[in-house]
C-alpha cells in the first residue's frame, strides 16, 4: 500500500487482465477514495498496489484525478463525483466499485461507454439506514435533542415543557417502499402505527413481501400521515417530489424525515414551512448539497434550518455508519474490484460493459 502515485513506484509481480503488452508485470493499481478498514487495506494489497486515502476527508478533485490517472480499479464512495470527464483521464480504469448504494454520484453510461464496469452494494446499507430513520422520528417526535441541549445547560429533571408527539397509534407515511422502505416499516411496527406507503413499483419488487403497509397515492399519503419518512434514491422522478406544493399539503404539525436523498424533498421549502409553523418538524440525514449529479445543488445545508435546532434535527449521512456495516460493505466493492481484475462478473454490477468480452455472462441488473 502506498501513499504515492503508483507511476513514481511501481512493483510488479501479479498482470491486470486487459492490460497492455507494454505493462507486462504491472501489479494493477487500485485507488480507494476514502478511508477503509485495514483487513480491506490487506485484502487488495495481495494483489495490487493500494493507493490509498487513510485520512477523515475527501482527497481535493486535483489530487484525486492524478492518484486515478493510472488507476485500474478505483473504490467510490458518497462524495466522489464520477464523471465522463473524470472517466477521460483515466485510461486505465476497469471497474468504479461503490461503497454505496445510491450511485446517483457515478455517470453510469459514461462507465459503460468506456467498458467500466460500475458496481454498488445492494442490501448492505439497508438496516443501518433504517434504523437511523426510526431513531431521528423518535428523535423528533419527542424533543431528545433539545431535552439533551437543556441538561447540559443545567436544566434536568421533569418541568412541564419539551412535550412532543407519540408515534403509538399514529398514521406514518413511507415515501418509497423498496428494501429501505419496508425495513423501515418492520421496525416501526412496534408503535401500532397504521403504515403508509407510496411508491410507482410493486411493492415486493425485490422478491420479498414487507410488513402490512396499505399502498396510497402520494397526495393520499401527504393528506393522512402524522409522520412522513423518505426512503427514495434520487432520480429523474424523484427530484423535488416533495415541493412545496406537496409540503403544504401535509397535515399540520406533521413530522418528516429523510433518509432517501437530499434532493428528494425541497429544502428550501420545508424551512419555509417550519417558520411557518406548518410543519412540526424535520429530521435529515442528507441533504441538497450532497447531490453531486445536480449542477443546481444548494452549497450546503440552508442555514435556516442550521438555524432552526428545536424543529430540526441532522445528522451528517450517517446512514450505514455502523462500523460492522462499513466493512462488509467495504468488503464488498473491494471484492468487486479483484473480480473484475479475474474478468468475473462482479457482485453488484449495475451496467455491462461491451469491452469485458463474450465469455463475460450479462450480470442480472
Ligand atoms: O446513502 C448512501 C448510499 O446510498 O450508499
Amino acid at each position: 500500500m502506498t501513499d504515492t502515485h503508483p507511476m513514481d513506484a511501481p512493483s510488479m509481480d501479479r498482470l491486470a487482465t486487459d492490460v497492455p503488452p507494454a505493462d507486462m508485470g504491472r501489479r494493477p493499481v487500485v485507488v480507494l477514495t476514502h478511508r477503509v478498514h485495514r483487513p480491506i487495506l490487506d485484502m487488495l494489497s495481495t494483489s495490487c498496489e493500494v493507493i490509498a486515502n487513510q485520512s477523515d476527508e475527501s482527497l481535493p478533485p486535483s489530487e484525486l484525478r492524478r492518484r486515478a490517472a493510472g488507476a485500474d480499479g478505483l473504490m467510490a464512495f458518497m462524495p466522489d463525483r464520477i464523471t465522463a470527464e473524470f472517466l477521460d483521464e483515466c485510461p486505465r480504469l476497469q471497474v468504479v466499485a461503490g461503497a454505496l448504494k445510491g450511485h446517483d454520484n457515478i455517470d453510469v453510461d459514461a462507465c459503460t461507454e468506456r467498458g467500466i464496469w460500475v458496481t454498488r452494494v445492494e442490501d448492505l446499507l439497508t438496516e443501518p439506514t433504517a434504523e437511523l430513520a426510526a431513531g431521528l422520528l423518535i428523535g423528533l417526535a419527542r424533543n431528545i435533542p433539545a431535552g439533551d441541549r437543556s441538561v447540559r445547560a443545567g436544566r434536568a429533571g421533569w418541568r412541564p415543557t419539551l412535550y412532543g408527539t407519540t408515534l403509538v397509534g399514529s398514521t406514518i407515511g413511507l415515501v418509497g417502499a423498496g428494501r429501505l422502505g419496508r425495513a423501515v416499516a418492520r421496525l416501526l411496527r412496534g408503535f401500532e402505527a397504521t403504515i403508509l406507503c407510496s411508491d410507482p413499483a410493486p411493492v415486493s419488487s425485490a422478491g420479498e413481501e414487507g410488513p402490512e403497509m396499505e399502498r396510497v397515492e402520494l397526495s393520499e399519503l401527504l393528506e393522512r400521515s402524522d409522520s412522513v419518512v423518505v426512503c427514495a434514491p434520487l432520480n429523474a422522478h424523484t427530484l423535488h417530489l416533495l415541493d412545496r406544493r406537496r409540503l403544504e399539503s401535509m397535515r399540520p404539525g406533521s413530522l418528516l424525515v429523510n433518509v432517501g436523498r437530499g434532493s428528494v424533498v425541497d429544502e428550501s421549502a420545508v424551512a419555509e414551512l417550519l417558520r411557518c409553523g406548518h410543519l412540526g418538524g424535520f429530521a435529515a440525514d442528507v441533504f441538497e448539497f450532497e447531490d453531486l449529479s445536480r449542477s443546481d445543488r444548494p452549497a450546503g445545508v440552508p442555514e435556516d434550518l442550521v438555524a432552526m435546532p428545536d424543529r430540526t434535527l441532522l445528522t451528517p449521512h450517517l446512514g450505514s455508519a455502523v462500523a460492522s456495516a462499513r466493512i462488509q460493505i467495504e468488503e464488498h466493492a473491494a471484492r468487486a474490484i479483484l473480480q473484475v481484475l479475474a474478468r468475473e462478473v462482479p457482485d453488484g454490477a449495475v451496467n455491462r460493459p461491451p469491452r469485458t468480452g463474450s465469455a463475460v455472462p450479462t450480470p442480472a441488473v
